[in-house]
């Protein structure tokens, strides 16, 4: 994953984000919970607010608040309650996000989507978080995320294209041939073909030997993938619907109960005997996990492992970064709303239940529901500081850690440097495999204009480069020997990439930034930069792993540190799973307070086996 440096001018990215001609109606929208009903329109405003009038928003929202009425047209964006006597009660929100990540975004356009009046609040200028883009000079950069599973047009699993049209969205792909290609010590080189049997006969021609092994442990994840493709995906916390799946889908209900507290590693090792082999599987895990195949529950490896054959990796022309957009126009679209430069401070509980947020600058905005797409360390250590930690969330830490964060390189070479039959994502691990999980030990490299060359200036390519890193390795460092550290380990990253795929790399730079775990920290508000978490040691596949309410009464969290972990598909089936228990919270979907309870406690009872 990679991130703007330090060094990237904020301006520059304001810049380009007023180039976007529907940004605006972003920056409009940030406006209306918050400014007063005096505030003049801009012709621009008028004309949303004609949109929105046209859409039928402005009848709904009178409907549903009933006593709500409205003077002004920006108040019409307001919830604003008034008590029996008839006087202002602070405006509420049927649901504050905090942050918007594809975690974020997908609950709150999911929530939209389902009638409820939702709020976006991102720190930062533009949507999407890990899944952002910056453009600089003519290139558009994918802040990190830039493998897409999830994007294709068929089967229950492509949740991205889901999330999209849920909110009227489509986006045009381009197919990747090839997953990744890797290139492993011992001169071991794999490319993952998207035709599944081309990438099975490759493996098999490199492991004669274990042709059978190979087969069999593939087959598990084929069992698993389609297990999951069967399903409709809803919320595993909302009884009636996870009784349902079980009455109609019994076999494949208890193949993934059965599955869910094991791990990739152990089931390949039932199968398959090469050591080396053996840790090409767990490179295959690393790349999604940052953890080892012992480590990587076996339900999300299969997600992964079929779907770059079922669905493909499919990439969104004109970048990653159209999907934060894409949503966060769907969420307006819907009638609710996302704030810009809006850093939530802290979590504001009224009788131990959350009600609302307070903001860096002082502002108190209130709702029925709080979500968080911050990480649970941030939510609890930071949003909550002060208040317990509940048991739910020490368990959580005892079985998980912060995984570390990535150095990353963004840069633009001069085409002719790259074969012309260059792959778009390569993974390098140079001579030894004991180095896999080391920090800087193995690289991660994305050249996304090879699909799409429209991302960068004619004759030129992107190259989005990242290896992991700790936090650590970065503190207490004076300016100077902060900025010469990141010089000299992105050289030595490059300088690899040079002896091992590219001949004449460094010649070809015309231009480069490197990020630190720092800087991941400055601008994805993630505790120490952190990618997710990481089991501590080995775990019960995905037993552990918290589902989206908490402890805390009215508090929901979303994105990679819930079921079921990192990646962009993750965060968006967990933003599904989140809104679909907000939204049987609040009566807005089908729900059964006696069975919620039970279920609960029984899920909570199989996580403390952890
Ligand atoms: N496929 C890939 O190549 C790849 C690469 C990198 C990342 N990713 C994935 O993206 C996933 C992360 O998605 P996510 O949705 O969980 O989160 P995210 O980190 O992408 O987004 C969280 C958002 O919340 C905002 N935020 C945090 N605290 C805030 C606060 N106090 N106030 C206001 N805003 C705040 C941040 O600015 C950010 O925009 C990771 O799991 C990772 O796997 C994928
Ligand atoms: C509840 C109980 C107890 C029981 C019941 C049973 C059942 C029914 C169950 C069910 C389950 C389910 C539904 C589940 C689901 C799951 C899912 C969907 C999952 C998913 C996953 C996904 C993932 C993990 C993904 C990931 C991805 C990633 C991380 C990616 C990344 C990438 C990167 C980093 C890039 C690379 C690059 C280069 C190489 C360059």
């Amino acid at each position: 994953m990679a991130i703007l440096s330090q060094s990237t001018p904020p301006m520059a990215l304001i810049h380009s984000f007023h180039c976007v001609p529907h940004h605006k109606t972003l920056e409009f929208s940030s406006l209306t919970p918050n400014y007063s009903k005096s505030v003049s329109l801009t012709r621009f405003e008028g004309f949303e607010l004609q949109r929105r009038k046209k859409l039928g928003k402005f009848k709904e929202r009178q409907t549903r608040i009933g006593r709500g009425a409205t003077k002004s047209v920006l108040s019409v964006e307001k919830n604003v309650s008034r008590s029996d006597s008839g006087n202002e009660k602070r405006e509420t929100y049927d649901a504050i996000v905090i942050g918007s990540g594809i975690g974020g975004l997908v609950a709150g356009t999911q929530l939209a989507v389902k009638g409820a009046n939702v709020l976006v609040l991102e720190k930062y200028v533009i949507p999407g978080g890990s899944s952002g883009y910056y453009e600089k000079d003519g290139y558009t950069f994918d802040v990190g995320s830039s493998v897409m599973f999830g994007f294709s047009d068929k089967g229950n699993l492509n949740l991205i294209t889901r999330a999209l049209a849920a909110v009227g969205c489509e986006m045009e792909v381009i197919p990747d041939p090839a997953t990744v290609h890797f290139h492993l010590p011992n001169n071991l080189s794999v490319l993952v073909h998207k035709e599944y049997n081309d990438f099975i006969t490759e493996l098999t021609n490199k492991f004669p030997h274990e042709k059978e092994g190979i087969n069999k442990f593939y087959g598990v994840c084929w069992k698993i993938f389609n297990a999951l493709n069967s399903l409709e995906l809803k919320s595993l916390e909302e009884p009636l619907y996870l009784f349902g799946q079980f009455f109609q889908k019994p076999l494949e209900c208890l193949t993934l109960a059965y599955y869910l507290p094991q791990n990739a590693g152990a089931i390949a090792r039932k199968f398959i005997q090469d050591p080396q082999l053996l840790s090409f599987i767990d490179a295959e895990c690393f790349i999604v996990s940052t953890v080892n195949a012992l480590q990587t529950p076996m339900i999300n490896a299969s997600m992964v492992l079929c779907d770059r054959h079922f669905g493909g990796i499919n990439y969104p022309v004109g970048g990653v970064g159209g999907i934060a957009k894409s949503l966060a126009k769907g969420l307006l679209d819907k009638g609710s709303n996302i704030m810009y430069r809006a850093n939530v401070t802290s979590i504001i509980l009224e009788d131990k239940k959350a009600v609302g947020v307070k903001l860096s600058d002082g502002r108190e905005l209130f709702a029925k529901t709080i979500i968080s797409n911050a990480t649970r360390w941030d939510t609890f250590g930071k949003l909550l500081k002060g208040n317990e930690l509940p048991k739910e969330e020490e368990d959580f830490q005892k079985v998980y850690v912060k995984a570390p964060s990535f150095l990353s390189i963004h840069m633009a070479v001069k085409a002719e440097v790259l074969p012309s039959d260059t792959d778009c994502h390569h993974f390098v691990l140079e001579d030894d495999w004991t180095s896999l999980e080391k920090s800087y030990g193995s690289i991660f490299l994305s050249i996304p204009t090879v699909l799409d060359s429209s991302l960068a200036p004619k004759g030129h390519h992107i190259l989005h480069i990242f290896t992991t890193s700790c936090i650590e390795d970065w503190k207490g460092l004076p300016q100077r020997d902060y900025d010469a550290k990141k010089e000299r380990v992105a050289d030595e990253i490059i300088s690899r990439l040079e002896k091992k795929l590219f001949p004449g790399l460094k010649s070809a730079i015309v231009f480069q930034e490197v990020g630190t775990p720092k800087t991941h920290r400055r601008f994805l508000a993630r505790d120490d930069g952190t990618y997710g978490p990481m089991p501590r040691k080995i775990p019960k596949g995905l037993l552990g792993m918290p589902f989206n309410t908490t402890a805390i009464d009215g508090l929901y969290c979303v994105g990679d540190s819930c079921f079921p972990g990192q990646g962009v598909i993750a965060v968006a089936f967990s933003g599904i799973m989140c809104a679909h228990r907000v939204a049987a919270d609040m009566g807005l979907e089908k729900n059964s307070p006696i069975l919620d309870a039970g279920l609960l406690k029984l899920l909570g009872w199989f996580r403390s086996m952890a």
